[in-house]
């Protein structure tokens, strides 16, 4: 997905598997000129800058954005450092869990006379693809501008929804953040039973991953309920009754789905810091 709004210049710290994802939707959006801090990374496209740490930045540098997606675990170190060299910067979180304040807090006591302005996302994998799905947050001090910095951002790289209070990106996290992560799981299985049912493991494998892709475009592009997609599968006394018998039973995936979310927002909770 493209934006015609200008993205603004950004510092991403940490150049993993997720902001690695973001950063490929960014360059191929014309991002504008940008430095990257990651050991791990090789390459960065001129005129884009690519250091192994902050002190390694030219002086004159100045973004628009500081992406944060380092693990939550390892943002105080990161932040200490960020907040001796910019005192008053907007700074975009993807880390999951760790919350507003307690990022203000390790800012705030690591330099004097700090003024950063937090605003959350719970982005997720597809945005290498352009096709993310974004969450975002922002604490009530974020001027209209840094807001719509962080939304074009990630507008670049898929679709934004902006919650009401800082709880819901942890349910965001729950949902769409993880959500890949069941989708392939859901991949895995069915590509699996596909083999126990007699069929290749090339043949299961392309059925699997086929089928829920075209399942994924129907409910990208239809305005349909999900669950009428479901009837329209499901003929009476047929074979997906049968499936969706096994499924839907009260302690299968209801439950189970149900579980699972909130185990994934539970843990957010935990690393809220
Ligand atoms: N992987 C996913 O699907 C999603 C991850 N997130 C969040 O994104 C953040 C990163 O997760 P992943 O990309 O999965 O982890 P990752 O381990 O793939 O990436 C983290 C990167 O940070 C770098 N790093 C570590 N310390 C650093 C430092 N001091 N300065 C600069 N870079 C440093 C590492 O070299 C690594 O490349 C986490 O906070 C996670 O909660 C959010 C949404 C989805
Ligand atoms: O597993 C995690 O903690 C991160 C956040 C959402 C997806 N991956």
């Amino acid at each position: 997905m493209s934006t015609s709004t200008r993205l603004p210049s950004i510092l991403l710290v940490g150049c993993g598997k997720m902001g690695g994802a973001m950063l490929d939707g960014w360059l191929a959006c014309g991002l504008p000129p940008s430095a990257v801090i990651d050991r791990h990374r090789d390459t960065l496209p001129a005129p884009h800058v690519l250091v192994p740490s902050l002190g390694d930045l030219p002086a004159s540098f100045q973004p628009d954005v500081i992406v944060l997606a380092v693990k939550p675990q390892k943002a105080d170190a990161v932040l200490e450092t960020l907040a001796r060299r910019f005192a008053r910067a907007t700074l975009l979180s993807v880390m999951a869990g760790r919350s507003i304040a307690s990022l203000s807090r390790v800012y705030s006591q690591a330099a004097t006379d700090t003024a950063p302005v937090f605003i959350r996302a719970m982005p997720n994998t597809p945005s290498t693809l352009g096709a993310g799905m974004t969450g975002l947050y922002a604490s009530p001090d974020a001027t209209p501008e840094q807001k719509q910095h962080c939304d074009s951002l990630m507008r670049a790289v898929g679709q934004t929804v902006w919650v009401d209070t800082e709880q819901q990106i942890d349910a965001v996290t729950g949902i769409s953040g993880s959500g890949p992560a069941y989708v392939f799981l859901l991949a895995e299985l069915l590509e699996k039973a596909g083999v126990e049912q007699g069929l290749p493991q090339a043949t299961a494998r392309t059925l699997a991953r086929a089928t829920l892709y075209g399942a994924g475009q129907m409910l990208h592009s239809l305005p349909t309920d999900a669950a009428e997609l479901r009837r329209n599968v499901t003929s009476p006394g047929g074979t997906t009754a049968e499936a969706l018998g096994v499924l839907m039973a009260s302690d299968a995936w209801p439950a189970s789905t149900s579980q699972a979310v909130a185990a994934a927002v539970r843990r957010a909770g935990e690393l809220a810091g």
